[in-house]
């Protein structure tokens, strides 16, 4: 099989009756975020993904496709969202009906197992593709199971046998169709629907985070023991340069850390040539892996014609905040000849750390005299940036204009 053969199904069209929210459960809120947008970035993580088909309750289709927009940026991932069924069969018999011919594997998923991880699904993926069967994440039993009637306790079962199965269940697309094609019956999962028609499903370890969200303890549970976890875990660091020449207009004001250095020379640029700033959103960018700000607000976008660095930063901070990400700390280094760092230090620091909402610090250095900097042609700038992944942001919450 190829490497990019994949397709995941993820199933959102349930009303969550047993949560007992006032909306679909696929769009209740678990720590800024809808379970269904927990889902999809995880699943944008998979690799090999060709495409991703999620079945949703009528009326949500619209708000659905913003936020595989969103999730999926930058990648050549085709989506489709469809209408879900009355059961979660039915919902993904629907989604079936728009897989592309092509697909080779596909990952049949909840969006109530909202945090199941990326490495899930890529290990399921690896074992079908491994096999040619059909693939189930289970976990062990931790409590002594009992057969009752009504109160009545007949047995106490061997759980030594037993598991508890999980999503993505994962299958050959073209058995999963064909059992799809040929069921009458219900089935609660994917794998016993398929075992039906004659199909071998192997078990492999599951992952505690891919629990099922079904009632609000659930919700809270999910709260405490994954997302404030996640929250202490991921930090990243990231990196910035930025280099701009001194214009030979002599009126041009000079821009950087987005106030202006009153009486130096401005700086060329297809903004404002504030290094300092353009060095942030690089260092920003890199630590969130969105690219750099030539990917983002590169010269064919007229509305940063101009721009001041705080409109960069801004827009970087809205991407960052989107992905789930606040900012810890930035620490930017001028280097060059001119100008004279000192003076402005404080209140470059102020108002960058005002706009970014964590601290940030400015270093100066000279090249000693030497090169471009040292006979001052031009100012480069060096940032460093520290970001979190919190989801909840218990940080810092970057201020988004
Ligand atoms: N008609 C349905 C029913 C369920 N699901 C999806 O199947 C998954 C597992 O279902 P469950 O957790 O039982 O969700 P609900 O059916 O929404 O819950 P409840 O039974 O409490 O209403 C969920 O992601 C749910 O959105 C679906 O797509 N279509
Ligand atoms: C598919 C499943 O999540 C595997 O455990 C489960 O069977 C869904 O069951 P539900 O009755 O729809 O909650």
């Amino acid at each position: 099989m190829t490497s990019r053969d994949l397709a995941v199904v993820v199933v959102a069209a349930g009303l969550g009756t047993r949560l007992g929210a006032d909306k679909p459960k696929a769009f209740v809120t678990l720590a800024e975020k809808t379970l269904i947008e927990h889902a999809l970035e995880n699943v944008a993580e998979v690799p090999a993904l060709e495409q991703v088909i999620v079945a949703v309750p009528a009326g949500h289709e619209a708000q659905t496709v913003e936020i595989i927009e969103l999730a999926l940026a930058g990648k050549n991932v085709r989506f489709d969202v469809v209408v879900g069924g009355q059961t979660r069969q039915q919902s993904i018999a629907n989604a079936l009906g728009v897989i592309d011919p092509e697909i080779e594997v596909v990952l049949v998923h909840d969006a109530a197992r909202a945090l199941a991880p990326a490495s899930l699904f890529t290990r399921v993926a690896s074992e079908v593709r491994r096999t040619g069967l059909g693939v189930v994440p289970v976990m062990k039993i931790a409590d002594t199971v009992k057969r009752v009637d009504a109160n009545v306790v007949r047995e106490t079962v061997d759980r030594e046998a037993l598991r508890v199965a999980q999503t993505p269940q994962g299958f050959v697309a073209k058995e999963l169709l064909k059992a799809y094609a040929a069921t009458t019956a219900e089935h609660t999962d994917d794998a016993s629907l398929v075992q039906a028609h004659g199909m071998q499903v192997n078990a492999i370890e599951g992952d505690e985070r891919a629990f099922k969200i079904t009632t609000a303890d659930d919700l809270t549970a999910a709260e405490l023991r994954f997302v404030a976890a996640d929250s202490d875990g991921s930090l990243r660091t990231g990196i910035g340069t930025d280099v701009h020449r001194f214009t030979a207009d002599a009126e041009k004001p000079l821009y950087l850390g987005t106030v202006i250095w009153p009486g130096e020379r401005g700086l060329d640029g297809h903004s404002d040539g504030d290094a300092v700033s353009h060095a942030i959103v690089d260092a920003l960018l890199s630590a969130a892996g969105l690219g750099d700000i030539g990917a983002n607000f590169g010269v064919d976008r007229p509305e940063f014609a101009g721009a001041n660095g705080r409109v960069f930063i801004e827009a970087t901070l809205k991407l960052l905040q989107q992905k789930g990400f606040s900012v810890r700390n930035v620490a930017v280094q001028i280097i060059g000849n001119r100008p004279k760092v000192a003076p402005m230090r404080a209140e470059v620091e102020k108002v960058l750390t005002d706009i970014i909402g964590s601290p940030v610090t400015l270093g100066a250095t000279t090249t000693d005299g030497l090169g471009f900097l040292g006979n001052a042609e031009g100012v480069a700038a060096v940032a460093t940036a520290l970001i979190a992944h919190t989801n909840s942001g218990p940080t810092t919450a970057p201020k988004v204009g």
